[in-house]
C-alpha cells in the first residue's frame, strides 16, 4: 500500500523518515481556513489536505495534518496563524512571551474512500523575553513560515521554559498519534 504524505513542510517529513515509514510527499493545494476554535480548525484543515490529495490518488493512504498555535485568555487571546513574514515574527513572539499558549494539531488519514481524523494538544510556556532578544529572532528570519512565528525544534527552544504533552505535535506531525492512526490503516514502518 502506497504511503503519501499531502505536505510540503520539511518538518513533517523529517519527522514521518524519522519514524521509519516509506512514503510519498505530495503538495495538497487546499486553502487552509480559520475558524473560531484551534481544535476544529486544526481538524479541519488536516481533513481537507487529506482531502485533496487522495481525490487524486484514491488508491493510496494519504496522510496529513495542520498545526495552530492557540493563545487563551485576554482581549489579545486567540488564533496565532502561520508567521508570513518578520513583522509578524516581532508580533507573535511579542504576545507569546511571559505566558502559557496551546501548540493544536489535527491528523487525518484517508483511506479506502474514508477519511479519519483525530487531534493532539501540547501547552507551552514561553520565558520573558527580551526586547533585543526578539529583535534578533525575527531578523534570523527561523520563524517565518511557523504557526506563532516561533521553531521549537531551532534557536527559540532557548524561549522556551516548558513544555505540557508530545514534543513532536509542537514540531508538526505528532508521532504517536500518527503511528497509531496509520497501524489502525494497515500501515506500518519499513
Ligand atoms: C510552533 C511550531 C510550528 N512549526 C511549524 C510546523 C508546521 O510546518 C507549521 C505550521 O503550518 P501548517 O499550516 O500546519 O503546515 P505547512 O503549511 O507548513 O505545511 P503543509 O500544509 O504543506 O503540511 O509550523 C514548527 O516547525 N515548530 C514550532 O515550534
Amino acid at each position: 500500500m502506497t504511503l503519501i504524505l499531502a505536505s510540503e513542510s520539511a518538518r513533517r517529513v523529517e519527522l514521518l523518515r524519522r519514524a521509519g515509514y516509506r512514503f510519498e510527499a505530495r503538495r495538497s493545494g487546499f486553502p487552509e481556513v480559520e475558524l473560531d476554535d484551534p481544535r476544529e480548525t486544526a481538524l479541519a484543515n488536516a481533513r481537507g489536505k487529506a482531502g485533496a490529495v487522495a481525490a487524486a490518488s484514491p488508491e493510496a493512504v494519504v496522510l496529513a495534518a495542520d498545526t495552530v498555535v492557540y493563545l487563551p485568555g485576554g482581549p489579545d487571546g486567540g488564533i496565532l496563524g502561520q508567521a508570513r513574514r518578520e513583522e509578524d515574527v516581532r508580533r507573535m513572539l511579542g504576545l507569546l512571551q511571559g505566558r502559557m499558549h496551546e501548540v493544536h494539531s489535527g491528523v487525518a488519514v484517508a483511506a479506502g474512500g474514508r477519511i479519519a481524523v483525530r487531534h493532539a494538544v501540547t501547552e507551552v510556556r514561553m520565558r520573558s523575553l527580551r526586547a533585543a532578544e526578539v529583535e534578533e529572532y525575527a531578523r534570523c528570519g527561523e520563524g517565518v513560515g511557523k504557526a506563532g512565528g516561533y521553531a521549537l525544534q531551532g534557536r527559540a527552544a532557548v524561549f522556551v521554559e516548558w513544555i505540557f504533552g508530545d514534543y513532536t505535535n509542537v514540531v508538526g506531525l505528532p508521532l504517536p498519534l500518527t503511528v497509531r492512526m496509520l497501524r489502525e490503516n494497515g500501515i506500518e514502518p519499513g
